[in-house]
């Protein structure tokens, strides 16, 4: 891939290979993914049913009381032009139950409660289904720290992960994913109206030019504001980055023996399967 530039036919081809031999691998058929209605979800729901064959994905809608009606509708949008199976299970009871412990609890606290509570019934339909969860973050999110840790970031494999927004636009674009899914901005619908753009304070398309010379091409301070880059976005973008790195990594564990999980025992996942 040159720059932000996808050959779309190509990253397909490698994105489904990816997901049918890592759920293969393991010894299923099946992959689950929360499917919200935006398009994230939306590629990834696409890229697993041309990889497991559609009656092998099984996606769920999660709606909580404030989530817009129409992010339902278009997850039962992607799924029947898909023929995946489709189930919508509502969160409002399990979420308001919790909080009615601390009903002052903000926004932030309650949309990460939510994005867990998601991440739990995901990986019980997992286990009932027999098939792994399906991750949806795509680079940029990641980069960020724009999602929640063991929430909408659990999964068992991300097939989007390495690709920036604008590389999910145009895969999506490619793939046929529906026009309306594409157009809308990307939200996490906590709230009316919310986006995340204006939530972070920047648009997904700066974000990513920046974060593609900041990461991929690891281009020095210096070097981005000669480019053109404003500062006081990238030392933003920068404490973004840094300020997350923690959710990227496996938890630290205090080193007592000759052999520590992840620091000396440390084999790929699959471990020469
Ligand atoms: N240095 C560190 N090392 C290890 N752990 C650290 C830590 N600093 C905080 N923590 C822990 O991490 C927690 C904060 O992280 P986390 O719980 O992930 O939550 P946080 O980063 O505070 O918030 C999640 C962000 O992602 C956005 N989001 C979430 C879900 C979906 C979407 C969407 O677009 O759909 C967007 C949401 O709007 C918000 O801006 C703290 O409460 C603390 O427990
Ligand atoms: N109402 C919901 N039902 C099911 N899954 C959800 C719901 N809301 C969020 N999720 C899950 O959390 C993930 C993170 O949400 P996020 O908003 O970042 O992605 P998206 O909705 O797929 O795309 P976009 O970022 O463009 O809105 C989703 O991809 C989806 O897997
Ligand atoms: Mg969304």
């Amino acid at each position: 891939m040159g720059g932000l530039t996808v050959n779309t036919k190509l990253l397909r081809q490698i994105l489904v290979g990816f997901v049918r031999d890592e759920v293969y691998k393991v010894g299923v058929r099946k992959g689950v993914l929360g499917l919200s209605g935006g398009i994230d979800s939306a590629l990834v729901a696409y890229i697993a049913a041309e990889a497991l064959g559609p009656e092998n994905v099984h996606a769920y809608c999660m709606p909580y009381r404030t989530s817009n009606p129409e992010s339902e509708a278009h997850a039962r949008l992607v799924a029947e032009s898909l023929g995946i199976n489709f189930k919508v299970i509502e969160i409002t009871p399990m979420i308001d139950a919790y909080f009615t412990m601390t009903p002052d609890a903000d926004n932030m606290r309650r949309g990460n409660k939510m994005a867990r509570e998601r991440m739990t019934i995901l990986y019980d339909h997992s286990a009932a289904v027999g098939g792994l969860v399906l991750g949806t973050s795509n680079k940029t999110e990641l980069l960020l720290g724009y999602g929640t840790l063991h929430g909408d970031m659990a999964s068992a494999l991300n097939p989007i992960g390495d690709i920036y927004k604008s590389q999910v636009w145009a895969l999506s674009e490619a793939m046929g994913v529906p026009s309306e899914v594409i157009e809308k901005k990307p939200s996490a619908d906590l709230w009316a109206g919310q986006t995340d753009e204006q939530e972070l304070g920047f648009t997904y398309r700066e974000a990513d030019e920046l974060l593609y010379r900041m990461v991929d091409q690891r281009m020095s301070r210096e070097e981005l504001i000669s480019a053109g880059f404003d500062s006081a976005f990238i030392d933003n973008v920068h404490r973004k980055v840094q300020g997350s790195h923690f959710k990227r990594r496996l938890p630290i564990i205090a080193k007592v023996s000759n052999r520590t999980i992840d620091r000396d025992f440390r084999y790929a996942r699959d471990w020469g399967k």
